[in-house]
Order: C-alpha cells, then sequence, then structure tokens
C-alpha cells in the first residue's frame, strides 16, 4: 500500500485536472480487452486501492467480505469527495438519464426512491465536504477555478497538508472524553447544537439521531461539514 502512494497520488492529481467528461471519469470499462492505458477514471483506482489494502487476495479485494472492514466506508467516503470535488471542478458534467434511474432500496420519502438526479449534490443529503464548503458561497464557474489552486495544492507536485489549506481543520475537532462537558459550537460535526454546554455523549446521540433523521426527511437548512480527523488521516491514503 504505502509503496504506491506516490502513484495513487500523481493518478488522483491527473484525474481530477485532466477528465473533464462524466463517462470517461466515472468507469472503467475500457480498461479490458484491448486494454487502454492512456486514460484512467475513479473506478480504476478505486478498485486498485481495493487490492492494494491487503494485497490481491486480501479481504478489501473481495466484494463478499470487503465491507466489514471499517477501512471500506473511508475508502469510499474518500471516493465520494474526489467525486465531489471532481463535480464542482466540472459542474455541467454528470450521468445522463439520471432521472430515471431508482437507487433502490433507499427512500427519498414514503413511496419514492431516490434517483441519480435527486443525488447528484451531496447538499441535497444534508452533508458537504471541507474543501467545497470552503467555497460555497461562489458561483459554480467561480468556485471551479479556486477549487483548481486547491487541488494543486493537495494533489499536485508540491502537495502541501490539508492543514495548510484548511488552517483549522484540526482544531476544530478535539478529542473528547465521553464525561466531559465540551462547548458544542467548537465541534464543526454539530453546527445546529450551538447551546449551552452539554455532555459531549447528548451531543453524539443527538448528532447521531440528526443523521438517521436526515435519510429520511428533507434536505436540513443548514448543511453540515461531517468529516472527522480520522477521515482526513485516510485521505492521505491517496
Ligand atoms: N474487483 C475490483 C476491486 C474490488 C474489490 C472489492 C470490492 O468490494 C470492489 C472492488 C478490481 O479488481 O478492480
Amino acid at each position: 500500500m504505502a509503496s504506491n502512494r506516490a502513484d495513487l497520488r500523481t493518478r488522483v492529481y491527473n484525474l481530477l485536472v485532466n477528465s473533464k467528461g462524466y463517462w470517461s471519469f466515472s468507469h472503467d470499462g475500457w480498461s479490458g480487452n484491448p486494454p487502454v492505458t492512456t486514460r484512467d477514471s475513479i473506478e480504476s483506482i478505486h478498485g486498485n486501492l481495493h487490492n492494494f489494502i491487503g494485497r490481491q487476495g486480501g479481504h478489501m479485494s473481495s466484494p463478499d467480505f470487503a465491507a466489514f472492514d471499517p477501512i471500506f466506508w473511508f475508502h469510499h467516503c474518500n471516493v465520494d469527495r474526489l467525486f465531489a470535488i471532481w463535480q464542482a471542478l466540472n459542474p455541467k458534467e454528470y450521468m445522463q438519464a439520471a432521472e430515471s434511474d431508482t437507487l433502490r432500496p433507499f427512500w427519498i420519502k414514503p413511496g419514492k426512491h431516490w434517483t441519480s438526479a435527486d443525488a447528484r449534490d451531496t447538499r441535497a443529503m444534508g452533508y458537504t465536504y471541507p474543501e467545497l464548503a470552503k467555497w460555497s458561497e461562489l458561483k459554480p464557474q467561480d468556485k471551479s477555478v479556486r477549487l483548481r489552486i486547491d487541488v494543486n495544492l493537495m494533489y499536485g507536485s508540491q502537495a502541501a497538508p490539508f492543514a495548510a489549506i484548511i488552517p483549522d481543520l484540526f482544531k476544530r475537532t478535539p478529542e473528547v472524553n465521553a464525561n466531559t462537558t465540551v462547548d458544542p459550537t467548537k465541534l464543526s460535526i454539530i453546527k445546529e447544537h450551538k447551546t449551552s454546554a452539554t455532555p459531549a455523549k447528548e451531543v453524539a446521540a443527538k448528532a447521531m439521531s440528526a443523521q438517521a433523521q436526515r435519510v429520511v426527511s428533507p434536505p436540513p437548512s443548514r448543511w453540515l461539514v461531517i468529516l472527522t480527523q480520522r477521515l482526513f488521516a485516510a485521505h492521505w491514503i491517496f
């Protein structure tokens, strides 16, 4: 895994910066026979990582078992994040016939499943990622320009630590002991609970129930940045 790190970062960088169309970005259908070596895809990077973690034949390389390993969820969250960044860089690109795709078994409300069109923007599901939240007030075109600079910083040859791009990132997610009292406004993951000091475990319980509600209820008026430090650690895998 470690020996592939630099290569993976370069591949992610090239993919984000050079891949302009949803069709080629998204899938690795052309890597079969004859193999096409001149293009990469998020699916291909995703699949390789499955095989790098624990090596080929490890449980992350087996669809039947992969999701039992917690790193599966970090990995997939990062794939989702990279897709969201790519979308912001290419705001007009998305899958075709999206309206008709029904994403069973996920209900958006009783009697109606989510569709690909509903799921186009993560904010419809009540979350986003720090790199995007940072430029959320900008128009799509301006956001894309600013984000490109950040992608260069994160994945280009002069890659800088995430903390240099979002300086207070790690300050805002303090380690908390479940029995200590914390100021909820200091926890970036729980922006709604800006009330008085609340025990940490209560804050966590509220956050979990809020997340659960989000699965079935309409999008909240204020969206959340739900990533934690550990997720950022997982991002460095790429
Ligand atoms: N089968 C994929 C890797 C993979 C493994 C497990 C999964 O759950 C998904 C994908 C490949 O070889 O590229």
